[in-house]
């Protein structure tokens, strides 16, 4: 069964796609948007990561005829009510550019208390199956943010976020470390039972 990982952040994408060969899913061929004709990108304009997780593998299956896999990802942070959220690709008003998002984060954290940098990353992971079933998973990460970025790995806010139980940030993890225990790895964990029914 070829199974499309629809996401045009190719920092995600690597992570999702080393996450779903890492369970050793017999009769899965991965594919990614690379491999297939160009479509229009959905639109994320839902209140909530299910709802644009749902509209991108919704968009990519109809678009494709594949079973689609897509991810709609952000950083809640407690002291902005959940925010960036659903905002997080384009915090700062540009789609995609980490490092102006982080900035823009640490400026309007810059007097918060060091007990009240509670967040959580959030990942909601859907599958669509053309003129079938849909499943939709949540993984939450739990942890704190720094004042400053340390490390080099990862993407987005991974520079300043600690998880629960961790010293270094998720940008000083091992892809594989941050695969473990990520926000992304627990969706997809969820994700597999259902692939391999899909798979036999
Ligand atoms: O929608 P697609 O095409 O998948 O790519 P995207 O980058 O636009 O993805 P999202 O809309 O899901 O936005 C995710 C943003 O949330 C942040 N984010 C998500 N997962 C993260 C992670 O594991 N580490 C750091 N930041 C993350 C980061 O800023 C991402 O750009
Ligand atoms: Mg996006």
């Amino acid at each position: 069964m070829k199974l499309l990982l629809a996401s045009r952040n190719a920092k995600k994408l690597r992570e999702l796609q080393r996450i779903v060969v890492a369970e050793s899913l017999e009769g899965i061929e991965v594919l990614s948007l690379a491999d297939v004709p160009e479509f229009p990108e959905a639109p994320e304009t839902a209140p909530d990561f299910e709802g644009n997780a749902l509209a991108k593998a919704r968009d990519a299956a109809a678009a494709t005829g594949l079973v689609s896999v897509a991810d709609d990802s952000g950083l809640a942070v407690d002291e902005l009510n959940g925010m960036p959220g659903v905002l997080s690709a384009r915090w700062s008003g540009r789609h995609g550019d980490d490092d102006a998002n982080l900035d823009l984060l640490l400026g309007q954290l810059g007097d918060v208390p060091d007990e009240r940098r509670g967040a959580a990353f959030v990942s909601v992971v859907a599958l669509v199956v053309p003129g079938g079933e849909e499943v939709v998973v949540r993984g939450e990460w739990r942890g704190a943010l720094l004042r400053a970025r340390r490390g080099t790995g990862g993407f987005g806010y991974d520079p300043i976020f600690v998880p629960e139980g961790y010293e270094i940030t998720s940008a000083e993890m091992t892809a594989e470390q941050k695969d473990a225990e990520s926000h992304r790895g627990r969706a997809l964990k969820l994700l597999v039972p259902h692939l391999r029914k899909l798979a036999r």
